[in-house]
């Protein structure tokens, strides 16, 4: 067995590694960056610890991608956070991406087989209606916040398109709700101090999992009693057998739960990114509305005008290149193994960062240029562009939120031009999502307003070449 130190920055005196992952966490695409240009391919957060370690190239995210027996998902109990038995945080906690093994691949086959692309695309008539009610509401010399406005317009589409309800009827309560969740359950308080008492925020975490899951249940329970035939997401993975047993209904709360966190919060970030990139780069901005007012007309988009508006698909891939929503994500070695010529002990925390692999310049020639053409040519191996991570955990719903993020685009810069204020600070932040920290002001005007250039400040101008 080979025993290369894995090179990294000394452990800072007194915390020890954990004082390095207290700095990773809390600027992880700075100090991912920093550690890939000191250390290269492999690095451990603080050396001569392999407790965490960071890989950044292709081959070694296909070492640990590939493999996801050996590498596997943080689950409930390998989680920071607690979750006591039997609980409703335990059960809206168990979705897919915090499964393994067997358990893992049944869930995968029958949530693979309600994502299926003929069925998603059967949701873009909701999603362009959805998206056209949205920007009918917003009026000329309107001040609004690009982030908020996105949030909100992908949460509408996940209420519709994952739960059949209706986002202004029905869907009202449950969102609120599943909102309020997925920002408890991600506080970091409630993660580091699990004390079930009176105004703690872990207590209010608990609380607020009883009243979601009595929700979901009652999602569940309409759609089963409306029987088979239901086209929206839970429907179908209600129905889904896939030569399995269908999901039982506590099975099916984690599910639906997941679904709705995996596909929201991470869709309306790379909505804003691509607006701001847009927004910074008014000559492929025109090339965009040209290509998107040529192919609509006066007419709105389906799925079937998609193939007609390939600029636009550029244009979201190399968004997705320099800014991807989840700009790193950890694996767990289920026992001691080797990585390259090192070793690794069981229960390492191995995290792939799709935000520095995108950045590698002999991958990428200028790599911090937004240049869409650059999807002109070819097929990307897949752990070399991995916004949607890679191998069998890969994720299932790409399909969808690509489906997704032109339609809503198209329907978007065919009826507004949305203008950043002027000299706006743009930093970044989000712990597991990346997004705009402080949002994205902009100002609404008539689709006839000429495109300009505007400056931006802040730390994004380390991210992307603005000139
Ligand atoms: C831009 C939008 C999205 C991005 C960037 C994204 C990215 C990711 C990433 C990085 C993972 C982790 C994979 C791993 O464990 O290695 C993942 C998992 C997953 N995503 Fe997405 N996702 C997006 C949208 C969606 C949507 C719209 C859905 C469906 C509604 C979805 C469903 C899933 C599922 C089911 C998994 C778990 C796969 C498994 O563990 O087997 N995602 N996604």
């Amino acid at each position: 067995m080979t025993s290369e130190l894995i090179p990294g920055p000394r452990a800072l005196p007194l915390l020890g590694f954990r004082g390095n992952l207290a700095m990773f966490l809390r600027d992880a695409i700075s100090y991912l960056q920093q550690l890939h240009e000191r250390y290269g391919e492999v690095a451990s957060l603080a050396r001569g610890t392999a407790d965490y370690v960071v890989v950044f190239s292709p081959r070694y995210n296909q070492l640990v991608l590939a493999n996801s027996d050996l590498f596997r998902n943080l689950d409930a109990a390998s989680s920071p956070l607690r979750m006591p038995e039997g609980s409703s945080l335990s059960r809206l906690y168990a979705g897919l991406t915090n499964m393994n093994g067997a358990r893992h691949r049944r869930h995968r086959k029958l949530v693979a087989a309600a994502l299926r692309r003929r069925h998603v695309e059967k949701y873009a008539t909701d999603i362009v209606r959805l998206a056209e009610q949205h920007v009918a509401r917003w009026k000329v010399d309107a001040r609004i916040d690009i982030l908020t406005e996105m949030r909100a317009l992908t949460m509408a589409i996940a209420i519709k398109t994952l739960l059949g309800l209706e986002p202004d009827r029905a869907g009202t309560q449950v969102s609120r709700l599943l909102q309020d969740w997925m920002d408890s359950v991600f506080s970091v308080p409630a993660i580091s101090f699990p004390v079930n008492l009176p105004n703690f925020p872990y207590r209010r975490l608990l609380e607020l999992s009883e009243q979601l899951e009595r929700d979901v249940r009652a999602v569940i329970a309409r759609r089963r009693s409306s029987g088979p035939g239901g086209t929206d997401a839970l429907s179908r993975l209600m129905h889904a057998e896939e030569d399995e047993a269908p999901l039982t209904d506590d099975e099916l709360v984690g599910q639906t739960t997941f679904l709705f966190m995996a596909g929201h919060a991470t869709t309306a970030s790379s909505l804003a990114w691509t607006l701001l990139l847009l927004s910074t780069h008014p000559g492929i901005l025109r090339d965009v509305l040209d290509e998107v007012d040529g192919v609509l007309g006066h007419g709105t988009p389906d799925a079937s005008t998609l193939p007609a508006l390939p600029l636009l698909e550029r244009v979201i891939k190399e968004s997705l290149r320099l800014f991807p929503p989840v700009a790193w994500w950890s694996k767990v070695s289920m026992e001691d193994t080797e990585l390259g010529p090192y070793r690794l002990m069981q229960d390492a925390h191995v995290i792939f960062s799709p935000y520095v692999t995108h950045r590698r310049p002999e991958l990428y020639p200028r790599p911090n240029r937004f240049h869409p053409d650059r999807w002109l040519t070819g097929n990307r191996d897949p752990f070399e562009y991995l916004p949607f991570s890679a191998g069998p955990r890969m994720c299932l719903g790409s399909g969808l939120a690509m489906m997704e993020m032109k339609l809503v685009l198209a329907v978007l810069l065919h009826h507004w031009r949305l203008v950043l204020y002027p000299r706006l600070r743009v930093d970044r932040g989000g712990l597991m999502v990346s997004q705009p920290k402080h949002g994205l002001p902009a100002l609404v005007r008539s689709r006839c307003e000429p495109v300009r250039a505007v400056e931006i400040l802040g730390n994004v101008r380390r991210m992307v070449d603005l000139g």
